[in-house]
């Protein structure tokens, strides 16, 4: 097995905490230092506990773990199983002192560091991520919350872990359409702010494809220092961490649209993606060379390239309105000034927006 173990930290004072991401690090790294109390409660879900649950109970000696179990989906991440950690808690009698684990992909992350922020006020919580999207991404900067039927994210905390583990041997069983989904955020990255990280994924995306240990411990390091520095200027996204949401406005508004159920996050973000390039485009911004390059990636990559057949423009319209970056009704969206290097704007003609929708919602070019 190649020694491809890195480290990083995400820089926040007083808050700061380390990344570890490595091969084999679930239950032979020794997290306990990181529990403050004795106790700790392992939240996960019905996926991931028969595959994870005890090899990462083995990372907590000499504390006394107890887990809870949630049904799977983006359809689950809400009020009511939110509410299933909370009993769990109070239940098993877990003091302001406890230490909650958020043990899977991004839903479990979100809702286990959100329960964090609200139990008894505040308490600590540690990210085990075991996709390569919450790997990349959701487990590191924060952000924590839930959905509402009427908007993604729209009720959440910010909170930081005290420790995010990383073991990409973890990747070996996640369902085909989940690597893709994890590489739109990683290809984010190199579109929003590292041209030559961007460069490097068009040379090596047939290897993490494949599952290059050396090439993905590198994609996963790349991506989370790039994140851990936006982060670290603007942990509370008042201005320059915005820059994270590209793809977003478009693909949170399928993901509503579709109702939490079809699209995994990580596609609906591909194909906002090219939806954000296609209007940089429009605005002169970016040449048809690189709306190209952006094709191309997102094509390596595995992901869908165009929103829901039965998606019309007014849906996206209608649903975008309620994006959390919108400005006095005005709608804000992230665009990218040239390949790397990203802008959060909401100077631009609706015009030029009606033709990338127009585009998009009817398959022509
Ligand atoms: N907080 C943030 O900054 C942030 C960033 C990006 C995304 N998100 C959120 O993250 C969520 C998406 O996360 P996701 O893509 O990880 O989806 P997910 O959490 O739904 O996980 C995807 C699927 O893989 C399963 N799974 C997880 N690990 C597995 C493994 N190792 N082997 C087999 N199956 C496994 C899960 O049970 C689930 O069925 C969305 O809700 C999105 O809004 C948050
Ligand atoms: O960390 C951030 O900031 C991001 O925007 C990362 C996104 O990939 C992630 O999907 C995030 O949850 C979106 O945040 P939201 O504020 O638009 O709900
Ligand atoms: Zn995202």
């Amino acid at each position: 097995m190649p020694d491809v173990a890195r480290t990083l930290t995400v820089d926040l004072g007083d808050r700061s905490y380390p990344i570890l991401i490595g091969q084999g690090l679930l239950g032979s790294a020794d997290l306990s230092s990181y529990v403050k109390g004795d106790r700790a409660l392992i939240v996960t879900n019905e996926t991931v506990a028969p595959l994870y649950l005890e090899r990462a109970t083995g990372s907590f000696p000499g504390k006394a773990v107890d887990s809870v179990v949630l049904p799977d989906g983006e359809r689950y991440k809400n009020w009511e199983t939110l509410n299933l950690i909370f009993d769990a808690l109070l239940e098993k009698r877990h003091t302001r002192k406890t230490t909650l684990v958020a043990l899977g992909g991004g839903v479990i992350g979100d809702m286990t560091g959100f329960a964090a922020a609200c139990y008894q006020r505040g308490v600590q919580f540690i990210q085990i991520p075991t996709t390569l999207l919450s790997q990349v991404d959701s487990s590191v900067g924060g952000k924590t919350g839930i959905n509402h039927p009427l908007g993604k994210n729209m009720i959440g905390a910010f909170h930081q872990p005290e420790v995010v583990l990383i073991d990409t041997d973890t990747q070996g069983s996640l369902p085909p359409r989940e690597l893709p989904a994890g590489l739109a955020e990683v290809i984010k990255y190199g579109l929003i702010r590292e041209p030559a990280f961007l460069e490097w994924l068009e040379d090596n995306m047939a290897a993490l494809r494949s599952l290059d240990a050396v090439a993905m411990v590198e994609a996963i390091y790349r991506s989370c220092a790039c994140k851990a520095d936006v982060v670290a200027v603007d942990e509370k996204e008042g201005g320059l961490r915005a820059i994270l949401n590209l793809g977003h406005t478009f693909g949170h508004a399928i993901e509503t649209f579709t109702g939490y159920g079809t699209w995994l996050h990580g596609e609906a973000v591909g194909t906002g993606m090219l939806m954000a390039a296609d209007l940089s485009c429009r605005l002169g911004y970016l040449s048809a060379d690189d709306l190209e390059r952006v094709v191309r990636v997102l094509q390596s990559a595995g992901l869908p390239l165009e929103p829901p057949a039965d998606m019309t423009p007014e849906d996206f319209l209608r649903l975008m309105a309620v994006d959390k970056k919108n400005v006095d009704g005005a709608l804000r969206l992230v665009l990218l000034e040239s390949l790397g290097k990203a802008v959060v704007t909401s100077d631009f003609p609706t015009q030029k927006l009606e033709e990338t929708l127009a585009r998009f919602c009817s398959r022509v070019s």
